[in-house]
C-alpha cells in the first residue's frame, strides 16, 4: 500500500479521494487520497507517524505544487486481485525517477510501463520528481503516459520535493543533472550537481524503501553516486550504483563490428573506474564466442589505442553527429542494469556497474564507486565476479582512472561529511558526451 503524507494548507485542507484501505491480502490501491490541494501559499507538513517531513517543507512559498500528486486516470481506484487477468499479478512496485522530464526519461519511462523490466506480471508505479522548471513539462510526460494505456502501469505522480516523491521507492532512477556548460570546470560540475545528490540522498534516507536500489545516471555519475551513499547512511551503500552500462554496451557492439559477429557473442565485458574518458573497457577479460576476445582481435595495437578511445569518446562523437547527447541508448542500458539485476547473470558471465568499493579483491581503493564486474542472482543484488585476470596494462590504465575518482572524491569531501573540500583534479578529464 503506498502511503501518503498529509500536506496541508493552513487555511483549507481539502481532500479528493478516500482514505487508503488497508485490506489483508488484497491490493486495493487508492491514489486519491494524496491529491491535496492548498489555497494559500504557505503550506504545513502534518507528517504521518511513519514519514520524515522535508526540511524545506515548512518555509516553502511558490504557485508550483509542491505535494505530489497523483495524475489525471493514475488517480482511480483499483483492485489489483478483482479481475482474472490481474489476479495473478505480483504486488505493485514503486519506481521513482528524476530528472523525469529530461531526454533520457523521455524513452525509459515508457519501457518500464510496457514492463520491459520486470516482466508482464508486475504492476507499477512511477513517481516523476521534476522542479519548477520543468514541471509542465512532466504534466506533458504524463499526460503521455495515460495516453499510452499500459495495463502494468497503475500509479503516476508527479511533484518536485524529493521527500515526497522518494516515499517508499522500492527502486530510485536518479537521473536529472546539471549539464556541463561552455567553459565550466569538472570542479565546477562536481560542486553543483553534487549538491542535487547530496539533497537527494538525504530524502532517500528518510522515507525511501531501507532496500532501495538506487541508479545513478546524472553525470559525473560515479561521485554523485559517493555523494548520495554517503548521505543515506541507513540504505546499505551496496545498494547504490552508477550507470556504466551504457559503455558496456558500447564496448561491445565496437568489438563484434571489429570481429565480424553479432554483438550477442560478445560476453564478460567489463568497464572499470569511472564514467568518463578515463574508463577502461577491458579487453583482457572480455569473450567472443567464448574465446578470449585477444584471441580472436590478434590486433594489440587496435584495441589497445583505438577501441579503448572509441569507447571512451563514444558519447562525444554521437553529440558531434546528432546534436544532442545519447538518451535512447542510455534508457536502454538503464533497462539492461535493472534486468541484470533482477534476474540471473547466466552462468560464466558478468556485467558492469559503478558500485562502492568495500572489500574488493581486484586491489581498487575502497571508499569509491567504482565500475566492476558483477554478478547476480536475480534477487536485487550482486557479487563481484571472481576470475578475472588483471595484466600489467590494464592496472596501469585502473590506477589512472582510480586516481581521477581519488581526487573526485577530495574535490566533494564537503558533500561526504569528511571535512573540506580540496579540489587537485589530474587533469580537466572529460564526461564520455564532451568534446
Ligand atoms: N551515466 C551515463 O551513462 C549517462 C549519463 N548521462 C547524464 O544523464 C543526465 C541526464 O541526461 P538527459 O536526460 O539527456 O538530460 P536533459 O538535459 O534532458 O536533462 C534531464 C533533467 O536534468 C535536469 N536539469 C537540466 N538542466 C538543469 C540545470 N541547469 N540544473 C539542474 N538540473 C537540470 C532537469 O530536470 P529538472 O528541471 O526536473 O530538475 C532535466 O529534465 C545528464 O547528467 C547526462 O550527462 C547521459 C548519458 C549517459
Ligand atoms: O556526457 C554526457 O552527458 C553523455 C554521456 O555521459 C555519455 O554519452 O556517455
Amino acid at each position: 500500500m503506498a502511503s501518503s503524507k498529509l500536506c496541508a494548507s493552513r487555511t483549507e485542507l481539502k481532500v479528493l479521494g478516500p482514505r487508503p484501505a488497508t485490506l489483508t491480502g488484497r491490493a486495493v490501491r487508492s491514489s486519491r487520497v494524496q491529491i491535496i490541494r492548498r489555497r494559500s501559499s504557505t503550506v504545513l507538513c502534518s507528517v504521518a507517524p511513519n514519514q520524515v517531513e522535508s526540511p524545506a517543507a515548512q518555509t516553502f512559498v511558490a504557485d508550483v505544487p509542491k505535494k505530489t500528486e497523483c495524475f489525471g486516470v493514475f488517480c482511480t481506484t483499483y483492485d489489483l486481485k478483482a479481475e482474472e487477468e490481474t489476479k495473478s499479478w505480483k504486488s505493485l512496485i514503486n519506481i521513482s525517477v528524476s530528472g523525469a522530464a529530461g531526454m533520457i526519461s523521455n524513452h525509459l519511462l515508457f519501457k518500464l510501463a510496457s514492463g520491459e523490466v520486470f516482466g508482464l506480471d508486475q504492476p507499477i508505479a512511477l513517481k516523476l520528481l521534476g522542479s519548477e522548471r520543468s514541471i509542465q513539462a512532466l504534466e506533458g510526460v504524463a499526460m503521455e503516459l495515460e495516453d499510452s494505456l499500459y495495463p502494468l502501469l497503475r500509479e503516476v505522480s508527479i511533484g518536485i520535493d524529493p521527500y515526497e516523491v522518494f516515499q517508499d521507492a522500492e527502486w530510485a532512477l536518479l537521473i536529472g543533472a546539471k549539464p556541463r556548460g561552455p567553459g565550466m570546470e569538472r570542479a565546477g560540475l562536481l560542486d553543483i550537481n553534487g549538491q542535487i545528490f547530496a539533497e537527494q540522498g538525504k530524502a532517500l534516507n528518510a522515507v525511501a524503501s531501507r532496500n532501495v536500489k538506487v541508479i545513478v545516471v546524472g553525470n559525473p555519475c560515479n561521485t554523485n553516486a559517493l555523494i548520495c551513499l554517503k548521505n543515506a547512511p541507513n540504505i546499505p551503500p551496496k545498494n547504490f550504483h552508477a550507470l556504466t552500462r551504457l559503455d558496456e554496451n558500447r564496448a561491445k557492439c565496437q568489438l563484434a563490428l571489429k570481429a565480424g559477429v553479432f554483438y550477442d557473442k560478445v560476453s564478460n565485458m567489463t568497464i572499470w573506474g569511472n564514467h568518463s574518458t578515463t574508463q577502461v573497457p577491458d579487453f583482457l577479460n572480455a569473450r567472443i564466442d567464448g574465446r578470449p576476445v585477444k584471441e580472436v582481435i590478434t590486433d594489440s595495437k587496435w584495441l589497445e589505442e583505438e577501441f579503448t578511445e572509441r569507447v571512451q569518446k563514444r558519447g562525444g562523437v554521437l553529440i558531434q553527429k546528432w546534436g544532442r547527447s545519447s538518451a535512447a541508448s542510455t534508457a536502454v542500458s538503464i533497462v539492461d542494469a535493472m534486468r541484470s539485476l533482477v534476474t540471473p547473470t547466466p552462468e560464466g558471465d558478468w556485467f558492469s556497474s559503478g558500485v562502492y568499493t568495500n572489500g574488493n579483491p581486484y586491489g581498487i581503493a575502497e571508499d569509491i564507486v567504482f565500475s566492476m564486474p558483477c554478478r547476480s542472482r536475480g534477487d536485487g543484488d550482486y557479487e563481484l565476479a571472481k576470475d578475472v585476470l588483471i595484466d600489467d596494462f590494464l592496472r596501469a590504465r585502473l590506477k589512472k582512472t582510480e586516481a581521477e575518482l581519488l581526487a573526485e572524491k577530495r574535490c566533494v569531501a564537503h558533500l561526504t561529511g569528511e571535512g573540506n573540500a580540496f579540489c587537485d583534479l589530474p587533469e580537466d578529464t572529460m564526461l564520455p558526451g564532451e568534446q
